[in-house]
């Protein structure tokens, strides 16, 4: 069974080397859909009995490793040199640095790398984490799934 968790965030990115309007600086309201994989609970009488994991239990793992995280950051590329240093003269500024331009494939690898660790530690082999989904915007989004992404660069 496939199950589905949806939160929303808004965060600040560029593409510094994009050849049109990404380069500037702008924003979006990210969606990412968390898949995870697993066997419907049948035990009789416990809480989480008919589902496979309670979508809150999504939420929460999800929240804590990403969403609390990049809500209302800035998305930056380390190597995008002029914008964090900028961003780092403002005091108390929320910064995320990837080592990757922020792309909506490179962001639903690093949350799939993140996401994929923390449902790890918490569940084992009783779920699996199959995909990660992000929305840049209503018309562009990116899958990462387990058999397409490089997990062992997941520092
Ligand atoms: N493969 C990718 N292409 C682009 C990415 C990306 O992450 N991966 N990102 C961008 C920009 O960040 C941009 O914000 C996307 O905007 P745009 O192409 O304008 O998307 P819209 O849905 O707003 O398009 P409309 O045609 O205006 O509806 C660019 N490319
Ligand atoms: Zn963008």
């Amino acid at each position: 069974m496939l199950i589905t968790r949806r939160l929303e965030f808004d965060a600040g990115h560029r593409i510094s080397t994009h050849n049109s309007q990404c380069r500037h600086l702008h924003g979006h309201r990210y969606v990412i859909e968390i898949s995870l994989s697993g066997n419907i609970i049948s035990d009789e009488g416990v809480p989480e009995q008919g589902m496979v994991l309670d979508f809150s239990a999504i939420k929460r793992i999800a929240k804590e490793i990403i969403v609390d995280k990049w809500d209302h950051a800035f998305l930056v590329y380390a190597g995008d040199k002029p914008v964090v240093d900028f961003l780092q003269s403002i005091e108390g500024h929320k910064t995320v640095i990837f080592d990757s331009q922020p792309t909506a494939e490179n962001l639903a690898v690093k949350a799939f790398q993140l996401l994929d660790r923390a449902f790890e530690a918490a569940y084992g082999s009783r779920l699996r984490l199959e995909q990660v989904r992000l929305y840049e915007t209503p018309n562009c989004w990116a899958d990462a799934k387990r058999e397409k992404i490089d997990l062992t660069n997941n520092s």
